[in-house]
């Protein structure tokens, strides 16, 4: 972990569930590879993975059984250590493939921008040679101008303890909003193609495993499960998803399942397989039979069990109770000499980058999905009602006319939460770390403008074919895990904790904590399922409900109340001349660039005659980056090294 990391909490855990077959899925990590420096259950970084998935994979090899590590995208963008760096990425892309992973595809996040996409193209792809997989990417190759896959359409192998055969695939979802320098093919014509029929008809498979940058329960994976499955009636089929960064677990059907895990390395998700078929076992020679019979011998007794086939799943809380638990090792055993590289590499990358440097002291916390928006512990309300009026102002254009403005934000462009305490340089990207800058439509109709907002938010006949025809995706606008349809959402606003109150129940909380440690070790020692001590107040986390019920995260959790979110907030950005604005006709829409497609649209459908090319930019067409880092430093900032 990180030097300022927080020490895990202990807390009882569930026991990873071992078959035959078992992977690690990391997904939507995001540049978080330093782990959460603010959040003790997600404090584990890179690093720890490493030597984590290193001490997997040798139980397995002592156990006979497999293991194979899988990303599903998005390792780019959203946290100080891939966005601070100049050229972004300097510094993850030098660890990332300290990794031993053995499957990966793209994430939209990694073809926003031409560049990214080219650094999958000459640094990622070449450094994950023969795991890396693009069933539907196509990039233009900058040497020859030539479209070409990005990497293999699929991988066929056996697996090297249990000979289990694997066709893997690697898929994105429909995105649109990619740089023009790659194509992405949508999953219903990748379907078509004459590699992905002659795949699917290969009868010399025991498990299709199908990872992609794509929603459990989107009609992309619905469209890929049902295809197979028209030609595979009953192989076994594993899908790996991601993009919508939540935990979930599918079941479509008792030979066909999915899993996905999280967001920002909070979670390292565990799934396992019993019961394969192991075709690869047949090629296998006379001493490979014997080696075989020995491990079968040692190997855990569950995992013996083959009696039909199944399937399991685990969300690990990604901190080092965790890992140790899990890995059965202690402080003293489990960094292995590239994870403890890692996390030093890591550390001084944070430490060139000035990540740390403090920025103001926040008085509380403000939550994205945590809290009712509009209320006080709304991250969006603080945006919306402080740092945009004080920091875009009004006269944001060169031309300003002394306007009023109504500046629009799409909820999306927020990623993360604040918490009470240092506000740091990396809290700044953590936030919102895209570059897209402020722009304004001068002088629009007051009453047209004012309708733009609530149309962005509830506009039906809008956002569903007029915007999905100009390849602008309605659920861009507001945070990916609300377009998962699986966001529980609170019906009613719970009183807020007082703060005071919040405190002493932490101290308490400390205090039974080491009581508790030991009672628990002794179950998990046993291979139990834990006790609800009833001394242990537990902390705050995931309690995931999926497909297969409610016990799939490995820490039990106090339950977290999330609330959905508008699209987009407003701001009422006054002139500095308030008088002279009087009740003008006429105001500025201002809005950040990434949602000017739809802003134009909206302005359009109302009658307004206006154009992406009539926009101006804003206050120096600023990103919310700069902008919110700004209002902190105003607002928030202390003296010296005064502790927050
Ligand atoms: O420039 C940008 C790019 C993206 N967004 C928002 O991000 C999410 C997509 O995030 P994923 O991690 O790919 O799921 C999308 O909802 C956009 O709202 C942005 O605001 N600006």
């Amino acid at each position: 972990a990180q030097p300022s990391a927080p020490s895990p909490i202990a807390a009882p855990l569930r026991e990873l569930p071992w078959g035959q077959l078992n992977f690690l899925h990391t997904t939507d990590t995001h540049g978080w590879h330093g782990g959460h420096l603010q959040e003790a259950s997600y404090s584990a970084d890179w690093g720890d993975y490493i030597s984590f998935a290193s001490h997997m994979r040798a139980k397995a090899d002592a156990d006979g059984v497999d293991l194979l590590v899988v990303d599903t995208g998005d390792r780019v963008e959203g946290n100080g250590l891939y966005d601070a760096s100049d050229p972004k990425g300097k510094y993850t892309f030098d660890v990332l493939p300290e990794q031993h992973i053995d499957l990966m595809c793209t994430g939209n996040h990694e073809l926003y921008k031409a560049n990214s996409s080219f650094n999958e193209l000459n640094v990622t792809v070449p450094a994950f040679n023969g795991s890396y997989i693009a069933s539907n990417l196509d990039i233009y190759n900058p040497d020859t101008g030539v479209m070409e896959p990005l990497a293999q359409r699929y991988k066929k192998f056996t697996t090297p303890n249990q000979g289990i055969r694997v066709l893997a695939m690697g898929f994105l979802y429909d995105f649109t909003g990619n740089a023009n320098n790659t194509v992405v093919q949508k999953v219903k014509d990748a379907i078509k193609e004459d590699w992905f029929q002659t795949a699917i008809r290969d009868r010399d498979v025991d498990l299709f495993v199908i990872i992609g940058h794509v929603g459990l329960r989107t009609q992309e994976f619905q469209l890929l499960y049902k295809t197979i499955r028209s030609q595979q009636w009953d192989t076994p089929i594993h899908f790996f998803g991601g993009h919508t960064h939540i935990r979930d677990y599918r079941i479509w059907d008792n030979k066909a399942v999915g899993l996905e895990s999280g967001r920002y390395m909070e979670t390292i998700g565990f799934a396992s397989v019993d019961g394969l078929n192991r075709g690869g076992k047949k090629m296998s020679s006379s001493h490979d039979d014997d080696v075989d019979h020995h491990h079968r011998e040692l190997r855990n007794v569950a995992t013996l069990r083959r009696a039909g086939l199944s399937f399991n799943r685990r969300y690990i809380d990604n901190n080092l109770f965790s890992l140790y638990h899990h890995s059965g090792t202690d402080a003293h055993s489990f960094p292995t000499d590239v994870g403890r590289n890692v996390s030093a590499r890591i550390a001084s990358a944070r430490a060139a980058l000035h990540l740390d440097a403090r920025r103001g002291c926040a008085p509380h916390n403000f939550w994205l999905n945590r809290a009712p928006y509009p209320s006080r512990d709304s991250l969006l309300s603080w945006l919306a009602e402080a740092v945009l009026p004080a920091q875009l102002g009004a006269d944001g254009r060169v031309t300003a006319a002394n306007r009023t403005a109504l500046a629009i934000t799409n909820s999306g462009a927020l990623r993360f939460d604040v918490f009470k305490g240092a506000f740091t340089r990396d809290s700044a990207f953590a936030i919102s770390p895209f570059t897209s800058g402020f722009r304004a439509l001068p002088d629009v109709p007051r009453d047209k403008a004012e309708r733009v907002l609530p149309l962005l938010n509830h506009g039906g006949p809008l956002l569903d074919r007029p915007a999905r025809a100009l390849g602008l995706d309605p659920r861009l606008l507001a945070p990916p895990e609300q377009g998962s349809g699986r966001l529980e959402v609170a019906a009613e606003v719970v009183a807020e904790v007082d703060e005071e109150e919040e405190e002493e129940q932490q101290q308490q909380q400390s205090r039974v904590e080491g009581r508790a440690a030991a009672a628990r070790g002794g179950r998990a020692e046993r291979g139990q399922e834990p006790l609800a001590d009833a001394r242990l107040k537990l902390t705050p986390g995931y309690t995931t409900k999926d497909d297969a019920g409610d016990d799939g995260d490995d820490t039990l959790h106090e339950k977290i109340t999330f609330y959905s979110v508008p699209n987009c907030v407003q701001s009422v950005l006054r002139p500095a001349s308030p008088a002279a604005a009087g009740d003008a006709d006429v105001v500025d829409v201002v809005y950040n660039e990434f949602i000017e497609g739809y802003v134009v649209l909206a302005l359009k459908y109302l009658g307004v005659q206006v154009e992406a090319a009539d926009a101006v930019p804003w206050a120096d067409g600023k990103s919310l980056t700069a902008v919110i880092a700004e209002w902190v430093g105003e607002n928030w900032g202390v003296e010296g090294e005064e502790e927050c």
